[in-house]
């Protein structure tokens, strides 16, 4: 299971510019969280407060039992070996090939051999959909393919906390689809922890079970993704809707009279540009995709969820209480979709879809983590890192007909991908 992180009362500040104060928040283990925020407000400041590259003025981040705001730099290595982070910019080094870049974090930290490092960065690369651009130099691709290759690395040592920095940009909204059902079938094979800071609604509507912003220093709300979504705060309706009108301005804040400028244009029936969707219908989260194990998060969500119930916003007790209907509705058709195709739901069958029914190539199982299914038939590696012993992956080609029932198919991120198929 993903290791819970912790945050109290934190506060950073760089000389006398504060980015946020009394920031306070729990990322519950193996549950998916997203933060949002207009630009600026500190969300790339929180993600690297949260492993520990900067440091605030006050409060505490404990992840594992260790405050890594107070730890020996000894420590704090150790802790950042519990996470994999998507940077915002990929952060790939620039003389490295992709192979090389998705590789290092295996040859910095663990021993394992040149063979079994092959094995898993090939897998990682073929999970986000870059095989045959594993030669090529970050310079050379696109930065929707750097974002992917930097994923990729982010996930080879298999990680128990997962930090992404708006995995979304760059990219174009099918391939964000795409990744987006990758987070969620990742989170479904290996429990991981994952906080998501992004802009894009669409994501945020979607893919957490909880949902923070970051507002004029503060973290307006953190919780279950349906008391964000169902929110009356002006705030959270004008960065949902992404209106002109209304507290959030193109510098941090408005002043009086732009607010009242803005009131009056409105009375007149003039618009702010925002879409009129009804972010309090809720859309039902994404779930793995058949074939994937069904994610352990979701009983402790919902076990969360229920406790704290009575203490929420009508509206949103009552949003939770349809949305889950809906969610058990759409695992009950990917289960039966699953045992139909003959694909395992990662339960009985230890996940290993590779073997069970023609998930090999073409599917998105992450199959460095994902062929284990299960942690029982892994081992523990150098750096406490789970890691199978033996090849992961099943390299066999599969069959068209295969490949045409996966329901998503990773070859289709880029069309100048080479077809594994046709070599
Ligand atoms: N190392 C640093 N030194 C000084 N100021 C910094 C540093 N890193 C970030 N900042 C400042 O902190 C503020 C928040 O930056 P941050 O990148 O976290 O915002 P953000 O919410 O992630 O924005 P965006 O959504 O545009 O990516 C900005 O004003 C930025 O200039």
């Amino acid at each position: 299971m993903g290791v819970e992180v912790s945050v109290e009362g934190l506060t950073k500040s760089f000389g006398s510019q504060n980015i946020w104060r009394d920031v306070s928040l729990t990322l519950p283990s193996g549950e998916v969280s997203a933060l949002l925020g207009p630009s600026g407000t500190g969300k790339s400041v929180f993600l690297k407060t949260l492993i520990g590259l900067l440091h605030p003025e006050q409060g505490s981040v404990i992840i594992d039992g260790t405050d890594i705001t107070k730890c020996s730099s000894k420590e704090l290595y150790e802790i950042r070996k519990l996470f994999g982070v998507l940077f915002q910019d990929g952060a790939l080094f620039g003389s490295m090939s992709l192979y090389d870049n998705i590789a290092f974090p295996l040859r910095e930290h663990t021993k394992k051999k040149e063979d079994n490092i092959r094995d898993i960065v090939m897998e990682k690369i073929d999970l986000v959909g870059l095989t045959g651009a594993e030669d090529k130099l970050p310079g050379e691709i696109s930065g929707g393919m750097r974002k992917r290759a930097g994923l990729a690395r982010a996930l080879v040592l298999d990680p128990e906390i997962i930090l992404c920095d708006e995995p979304d940009s760059g990219l174009d909204p099918v391939r964000t689809a795409y990744i987006s059902q990758l987070l969620i079938d990742i989170n479904a094979q290996i429990d991981a922890t994952i906080l998501i800071v992004t802009h894009n609604i669409n994501i945020a509507r979607t893919i957490p079970d909880n949902i923070g912003m970051l507002f004029r220093k503060e973290l307006v709300m953190f919780g279950p993704r349906e008391v964000l979504l169902t929110s009356e705060q002006p705030v959270v309706k004008q960065f949902l809707s992404g209106d002109r009108f209304g507290p959030i301005g193109m510098s941090e804040e408005k002043d009086e009279a732009v607010q009242k400028q803005e009131e009056e244009m409105q009375a007149a029936g003039i618009g702010g540009g925002g879409t009129k969707d009804d972010f309090s219908e809720i859309i039902p989260q994404v779930q793995p995709n058949p074939g994937q194990p069904e994610r352990k998060a979701i009983e402790r969500h919902r076990q969360r969820v229920h406790e704290i119930l009575h203490t929420l916003p009508e509206n949103a007790q009552e949003a939770i209480r349809r949305s889950q209907a809906e969610e058990d509705q759409i695992i009950a058709e990917n289960r039966k979709h699953a045992d139909k195709h003959d694909l395992g739901n990662g339960n009985g069958n230890g996940g290993n879809q590779q073997q069970s029914g023609g998930a090999g190539e073409w599917s998105t199982a992450p199959a460095g983590v994902a062929v284990a299914g299960s942690r029982s038939d892994t081992t523990t590696d150098v750096i406490g890192q789970h890691a199978s012993d033996q090849p992961t992956r099943d390299w066999t080609t599969p069959d068209v007909s295969d490949a045409q029932t996966q329901p998503i198919d990773t070859s289709r991120f880029d069309s100048d991908r080479r077809d594994p198929r046709s070599s």
